[in-house]
C-alpha cells in the first residue's frame, strides 16, 4: 500500500504511530483477542487525522503497510486503501474527546460471551473490584464502573447514535461492549488504552466466573 502524507504530518510521526499500533496488535493477537481478522486499532495523529488499521487484515501480522491515514470524517487520506469497517466508532471518540489519542477494539472470547450474557440488562455494573482502579479516574473498589452493552448493527451510524445518546445523557464512558461483537476502549495514549483493555478483560472474566459459580 502506498501512503502519501500531507505536508503537515512528518513521516516519523506516522511511522511511530503505525509501529505502536502494529506492536500492540501483535500482543493482543497473541492473547487470542483478535481472531480471524477481527478487531481494529487507531491512534490520533493530530487534531484532524488518525492512523487506523486497513480493513480485513489479520491483526496479529500487521506491518506499516497495514496502517493508513484518515481524517476525522473517516475518509482515507493519501491512499486508496479501505479503512476499518468500524472507522466511525474511532473517529467519534477522537471528535468527542480531543485528549484521547488511542482506541482499541478487540473480540476476545470473554468480551464476546459477556456481551451476550449482559445484553438484556444493557449495562454491566462493575463494583467491588480493586482492578477498577486501572481505569483512569477510578480511585476505589467502592466506585461503580458502568460498561454499556449496545445492540450490534452493521449500520455504523446507528451505533454512533446509541453511543452519542449515552454520552449526551451525561453518563461517564470509558468503554462499551457491542452485543455478540466485542469491546471498545480508549485512552490518552496507547499504554493507558492497553491498560484499560487488559483491566476490562480481567473484570469481565471475573463477572462471568461469578455468574457461573452462583448458578452452580
Ligand atoms: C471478521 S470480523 C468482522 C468485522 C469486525 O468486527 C472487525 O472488528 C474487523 O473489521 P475491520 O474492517 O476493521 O477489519
Ligand atoms: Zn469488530
Amino acid at each position: 500500500m502506498s501512503q502519501t502524507l500531507p505536508a503537515t504530518i512528518p513521516a516519523s510521526l506516522f511511522e511511530a504511530c503505525a509501529d505502536s499500533i502494529a506492536d500492540t496488535a501483535r500482543e493482543l493477537s497473541a492473547l487470542g483477542w483478535t481472531p480471524a481478522t477481527s478487531s481494529n486499532f487507531s491512534m490520533r495523529i493530530d487534531a484532524e487525522h488518525a492512523a487506523i488499521t486497513v480493513s480485513g487484515r489479520h491483526k496479529g501480522r500487521l506491518g506499516r503497510d497495514d496502517i493508513m491515514l484518515i481524517d476525522l470524517d473517516g475518509h482515507a487520506v493519501g491512499t486508496e486503501a479501505r479503512p476499518s469497517a468500524e472507522t466511525a466508532l474511532h473517529t467519534q471518540i477522537y471528535r468527542r474527546w480531543p485528549e484521547m489519542r488511542a482506541v482499541l477494539h478487540t473480540h476476545s472470547r470473554t468480551q464476546s460471551v459477556a456481551s451476550r450474557l449482559f445484553a438484556g440488562d444493557g449495562v454491566i455494573r462493575l463494583q467491588g473490584w480493586e482492578l477498577q482502579k486501572a481505569i483512569t479516574g477510578y480511585h476505589t473498589h467502592e466506585s461503580t464502573l458502568e460498561i454499556p452493552v449496545f445492540p450490534n448493527t452493521q449500520h455504523m451510524p446507528e451505533l454512533v447514535a446509541q453511543i452519542d445518546a449515552w454520552l449526551d445523557a451525561g453518563k461517564p464512558l470509558h468503554a462499551y461492549l457491542i452485543d455478540g461483537h466485542g469491546i471498545y476502549t480508549w485512552g490518552r495514549d496507547m499504554a493507558e488504552t492497553q491498560r484499560h483493555l487488559e483491566a476490562l478483560e480481567f473484570l469481565l472474566g471475573c463477572e462471568l466466573d461469578l455468574k457461573k459459580l452462583r448458578a452452580s
